[in-house]
């Protein structure tokens, strides 16, 4: 499914008192199967963006494609089931909206919703559990006796269990410890790889930004201030000054990169801890400058 957004603007509470821009023009595609990281400060319009990808918010002006659907204030009254089967949304603390009396009824809240018949849910949530790394075992546990990792786990494995074509995921490994992070995002990026399964990651994290996606979108205040492939982005020099990146945050993500990058990316020719030290040492002179 190729996503589209065509001048796209999105304003909070129009005609108003309490009336806010939160996007300005945006325009943007995504091809089907990338891996797309958003980035911008708190407020720069990231989830509004994010609500935009399944209808939950239709722009103020301009419009949305996702596939088949067309998205905007002329359009506002469409079935959008289909688009909200293929497009799962894992909010921030998704594990917050659990509530079923067993994980097995969480999962299959999703697909039922869809209308799946009956059989193919629960082979569904044997897959999607599994994807998750937990054991089936957890499926008869009332979700409120697990773990927080685990609670996290099993409300992606809702999401997954709708056979998603684009996953959106909102900050998805806040909260979890360091392993907990790290295990979390190689899962993503499986998925990503395994289902060619298109993946929109908001992160603060610009290691994963860097690690994982083929592009990466930089939002300042509601507008899209840089795109490009992470790389490129972290080469220009605006950055560093507009979205405030700091030079220890980014030798220390450089440095770590080095360390416990578990496979290798190439981009352009260069292997990552080529560009590793090349970033370092730009990064370092810009600072000079
Ligand atoms: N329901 C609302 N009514 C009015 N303004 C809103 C509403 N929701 C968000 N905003 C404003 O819109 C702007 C963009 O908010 P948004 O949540 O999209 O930013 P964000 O980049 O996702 O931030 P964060 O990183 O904190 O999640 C902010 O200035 C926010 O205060």
């Amino acid at each position: 499914m190729d996503i589209q957004f065509e001048r796209v603007s999105y304003i909070y509470q129009p005609n108003t008192p309490f009336s806010h821009q939160a996007l300005h023009e945006i325009d943007l595609t995504i091809d089907s199967g990338e891996f797309i990281a958003i980035v911008g400060h708190t407020g720069s319009g990231k989830s509004t963006l994010l609500q935009h990808l399944n209808g939950l918010l239709i722009p103020t002006m301009g419009t949305v494609k996702i596939g088949e659907y067309v998205l905007n204030k002329d359009n506002k009254k469409q079935d959008l089931k289909a688009l909200r089967r293929n497009v799962g949304i894992v909010f921030q603390y998704p594990e917050h909206q659990l509530f079923e009396e067993t994980v097995e009824k969480d999962i299959a809240f999703g697909p039922k919703n869809f209308g799946i018949p009956e059989e193919e849910i629960s082979q569904r949530i044997t897959g999607a559990i599994q994807e998750v790394g937990l054991q089936e075992a957890i499926l008869a546990k009332s979700p409120f006796e697990l773990s927080g990792g685990q609670m996290r786990r099993v409300a992606i494995a809702g999401v997954l269990a709708t056979m998603p074509q684009v996953l959106v995921l909102d900050e998805p490994t806040a909260g979890l410890d360091p392993y907990g992070q790290k295990e979390m995002m190689e899962l993503f990026f499986r998925l990503h790889k395994e289902r060619n399964l298109t993946t929109i990651l908001v992160t603060h994290k610009m290691e994963d930004a860097f690690t994982y996606a083929d592009r990466m979108i930089v939002l300042e205040k509601g507008k899209k201030y840089l795109v490009g492939p992470p790389a490129e982005v972290f080469r220009d020099r605006s950055l560093l000054n507009n979205v405030q990146l700091e030079l220890p945050e980014v030798l220390l993500f450089l440095e770590k990169i080095k360390s416990s990058f578990p496979f290798s990316i190439d981009y352009n020719g260069q292997s990552v801890e080529e560009l590793a030290i090349e970033l370092g040492q730009r990064l370092k002179e810009l600072k000079r400058e």
